[in-house]
């Protein structure tokens, strides 16, 4: 690797545009349009795979591929920092996982994980399976439209609520609701903090949901402490006693910080993936046949009304290649940033201490090298797995930051689909177009007409 910058390298080729700004409007009106990865391509058609721009504040190295992907999730923190841009910093905390590396990565990581490995996880598939009933009682029984982004999202985010955070139904759980879609949108918004701005808005709602886990965490504390409550009842105790247990495991910032991460990596990302599983299975109806057929298969293996278990979730070995290969297709989230944390060399260009590395999912999963006609929806790509080569299909990321809540996600989406091809069908009111705010946003929030099913 490279010495310093009297290395005899160049920086690779691009321009880094207007001050604090630089590309990245250009890239989100591209991706509320829809034709990101047209604007890279265009990137590279002018500068090659890998190039110099300007995003959220930083000066950015763009790169993409394989073996991109793979230096980017796998370089150590003595080469690439997680440091997220300023404006996510800002939001989220400067404690939260994302930010942290080495040791402290590792530490609260594990505290996460202890809460979202399967194992925990098994416990917790019938409390899952009662809020979908619930949700679809709600919001779906008897109505004859529903808009699909919006319903997901809410049914999302109270999983979270009711199965993480141990937060009731009722004011505070709505106050939360209220403030999340504020301080998300200002998560990819150039860091200007004045008034009128998307970013001052989302600093200020991120403060308020601070407040409100504070006060959760209090009478979290206390309930464990005086009433004698089980530590592993969500993760805010879970949490709080890893760091009663040895003093300062975890800190009161380290615990506020992650829970807010949680709870926007856990909801805005898995609703996205249930809302395009919803269009999807409207427009394939042979996809739909397969997916109803293993999923009327398990409901008839179990009394009727019985909770789903983790058994039932693992046969749903079907439902789960779609899913992927909605992934594929849409993925969530469409990239993300590191930092490097001295000049590094790669293929042959300097990349200078403290820049940014951008890269895009999507950038592998549309590759028809990769994956043979790109365009084509084919879930049983993923009959395979050891067929895909390493670091191509990244929807969870990669390397040891791979998303830990995979499993959690693919609980949530599995007891969902079911749930909802048995009871119901449905089909498109709107066109199939979507935009990117930076997740992906379907035409009209995806309104569907729905007929009810007869029960099995
Ligand atoms: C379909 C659903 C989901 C998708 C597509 C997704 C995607 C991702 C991706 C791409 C990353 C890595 C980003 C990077 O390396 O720059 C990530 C990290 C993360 N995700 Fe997820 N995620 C999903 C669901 C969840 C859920 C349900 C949770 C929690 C309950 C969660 C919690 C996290 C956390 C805490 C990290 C940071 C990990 C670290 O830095 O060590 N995610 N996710």
């Amino acid at each position: 690797l490279g010495k310093s910058r009297k290395s005899s390298k160049k920086v690779p080729p691009g321009s880094l545009g207007i001050p604090i700004i630089g590309q990245s409007l250009g890239l989100l009106r591209s991706m509320r349009a829809n034709t990101a990865e047209e604007w890279l391509q265009r990137r590279i058609q002018k500068y090659g795979p890998i190039s110099k721009l300007s995003l959220f504040g930083k000066p950015t190295v763009f790169m993409y591929g394989p073996a991109s992907n793979k230096f980017i999730f796998t370089s150590d923190n003595s080469t690439l920092s997680n440091g997220q841009t300023q404006s996510i910093r800002r939001i989220l905390g400067e404690r939260c996982v994302l930010e942290l590396s080495g040791q402290d990565h590792k530490r609260v990581r594990g505290a996460l994980m202890s809460f979202l490995k399967p194992e925990s996880l098994i416990k917790y598939v019938g409390k899952m399976d009662e809020e979908v009933r619930m949700h679809i009682q709600m919001h779906w029984q008897g109505k004859q439209e529903v808009k699909v982004l919006p319903l997901m999202k809410s049914l999302t985010f109270n999983i979270i609520c009711t199965l993480l955070f141990g937060i009731e139904r009722g004011p505070r759980r709505d106050e939360l609701a209220k403030w999340f879609p504020q301080m998300i949108e200002g998560m990819w918004s150039v860091p200007i903090n004045l008034p009128f701005t998307r970013f001052n808005r989302s600093l200020r709602a991120s403060a308020s949901i601070r407040d409100t886990l504070k006060e959760l965490m209090d009478e979290k504390r206390v309930e464990l402490e005086q009433k004698g409550a089980n530590p592993h009842q969500d993760l805010i105790t879970c949490m709080l006693s890893i760091y009663e247990q040895n003093n300062e495991v975890m800190t009161e910032q380290e615990i506020l910080d992650n829970a807010r991460l949680v709870m926007i990596a856990g909801h805005d990302t898995s609703s996205v993936l249930l809302t395009f599983l919803i269009r999807l299975l409207a427009n394939e109806p042979s996809i739909y046949a397969a997916v109803l057929k293993e999923q009327e298969a398990i409901a008839k293996s179990k009394p009727k009304g019985e909770f789903l278990s983790w058994e039932d979730i693992s046969k749903m070995k079907y439902t789960w290649r779609v899913a992927q290969e909605t992934l594929r297709m849409v993925p969530p989230v469409f990239g993300g940033f590191r930092k490097t944390v001295k000049d590094i060399e790669y293929e042959g260009y300097l990349i200078p201490k403290g820049w940014q590395i951008f890269w895009v999912t999507n950038m592998t999963h549309t590759d028809g090298r990769i994956f043979p006609e790109p365009t084509k929806f084919d879930p049983t790509r993923f009959e395979n797995q050891s067929a895909i080569p390493s670091y191509s299909f990244v929807p969870f990321g990669g390397g040891p930051r791979i998303c830990p809540g995979y499993e959690f996600a693919r609980l949530e989406t599995l007891v969902t689909v079911h749930h909802l091809v048995t009871k119901f069908s449905w089909k498109l009111c709107s066109d199939n177009s979507f935009g990117r705010d930076p997740m992906p946003v379907p035409t009209k929030q995806l309104l569907v007409q729905i007929m009810p099913r007869n029960e099995v």
